[in-house]
């Protein structure tokens, strides 16, 4: 990828004032007046005000980006100040919108802050979108990586990305006007409860710095139409090897929304594309997710085990794991499935990508079947690592 044009016209003039304040760019030829000018112009959105979303958004702000968009609805806790240093102490409990606003205003009183105070979803996205130039995205769960990618390509922004677990982080900007999306790289979500989340895993707080003033930086330059951006790379960083690598992704001609011809051509359910679940069930998954091999090492060893699929006959029949006998999700939900549970077996669940069974898992431990597990990735995962001939649906 080479330069690409700048993505903002420049503003007509600095102020004194503000010619003092960014002199330090201003005698970087890269920079200059022009640049500056292109800053103070530019539109940014951050959406989500915690790790990466911090020095994201005081970095932009010090920078002097004219407009700073924020979206968050969450407040502060105290387990975010470790890393989440647009808040301090005194912000605990409060909207971390207003208080990442009132840490901006007083690192840069010039540039302007526009809050939006409500969780991104598909019915407020391309409304809010529309409103910048670029799209910082410092959140942390898939369902919103997902809907900022698919709005951003529906709209043609720019996405500037940022990962980060325990202390490996990764970065890219996915631009599909000019290379790969984030669903290029991602085509599907992992199944829910394989990837843990900073809440489970933890995160080095200063990763957070790491990642987040990489995508200020790419931010920076694409506004100016400087250097080489990270389109259609994906930056690795390892913190405690103290490495990093750029790997080339390309963009994916069967893309589902930016490919030749895409399937996903407005806004779907997020939420369910990425099978959210709910917390009793991702808690149960927790330390009881077994992956397709580890089955299949039970499988082969004849240990002793009952296989349960919990999706619907209609699914069943399409295709099976070997030994799995069929109780719909449904039958324990009501209750009625339990009194049929094997008290000398190990249960093992599985549907199809791993939601439905961790839904039925917190059923099984509350109901006393402590050492029930589930299949990550469900049948599909199975078919895909095990019996490839098999069909998915
Ligand atoms: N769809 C969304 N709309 C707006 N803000 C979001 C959305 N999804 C996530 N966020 C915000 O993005 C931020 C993500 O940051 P981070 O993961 O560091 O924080 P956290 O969720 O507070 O942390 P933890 O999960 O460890 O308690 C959070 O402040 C969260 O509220
Ligand atoms: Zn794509």
């Amino acid at each position: 990828m080479s330069q690409l044009p700048p993505l903002v016209e420049p503003a007509a003039e600095l102020t004194v004032d503000e010619v003092r304040r960014y002199s330090r760019h201003l005698i970087i030829p890269d920079v200059g007046m022009a640049g500056q000018k292109r800053l103070k112009n530019a539109k940014v959105l951050c959406v989500g005000a915690g790790g990466l979303g911090s020095p994201a958004l005081m970095y932009l702000a010090a920078a002097g980006v004219g407009t700073l968009g924020i979206v968050e609805f969450d407040t502060v806790d105290e387990s975010n100040l470790q890393r989440q240093i647009i808040h301090g102490q005194s912000d605990i409990g409060r909207s971390k919108a207003e208080s990442a606003r009132d840490s901006v205003k007083e690192i840069n009183p010039y540039t302007e802050v526009v809050l939006h105070e409500e969780r991104l979803e598909a019915d407020n996205v391309m409304e809010i979108f529309g409103q910048y130039d670029l799209i910082v995205d410092g959140t942390d769960n898939f369902a919103t990586r997902y809907l900022v990618n698919d709005a951003c390509v529906l709209l043609n922004k720019p996405y500037v990305w940022g990962s980060i677990y325990r202390f490996d982080g990764q970065a890219s900007v996915f631009w599909s006007e000019h290379g790969p999306c984030y669903r290029c790289l991602y085509p599907e979500p992992p199944p829910p409860g394989m990837v843990p989340s900073c809440a489970e895993g933890g995160v080095l707080g200063v990763l957070c710095a790491s990642i987040g003033s990489i995508q200020v930086n790419e931010a920076i330059k694409l506004l100016q139409g400087i250097g080489e951006p990270l389109v259609g790379r994906l930056m690795i960083y390892d913190a405690l090897e103290m490495t990093y690598r750029t790997v080339k992704v390309r963009k994916d001609p069967e893309c589902a929304v930016c490919g030749k011809n895409p399937t996903v051509t407005e806004l779907i359910d997020y939420e369910a594309f990425c099978g959210v679940v709910s917390e009793e069930a991702q808690e149960a998954a927790l330390g009881s997710t077994i992956t397709p091999r580890q089955l299949k090492e039970w499988l082969d060893a004849g240990e002793n085990i009952d296989l349960i699929d919990v999706r619907e006959p209609g699914e069943y029949e399409i295709v099976q794991i070997p030994g799995s006998r069929l109780i719909p999700k449904n039958e324990f939900l009501m209750g009625r499935a339990l009194e049929d549970m094997p008290q000398d077996k190990r249960i093992v669940l599985n549907c199809k990508t791993g939601v439905r069974s961790a839904e039925v898992l917190a059923v099984l431990h509350a109901a006393g079947f402590k050492d029930s597990v589930h299949l990550g990735g469900g049948v599909i995962g199975w078919v895909n690592q095990i019996e490839p001939e098999k069909p998915v649906y």
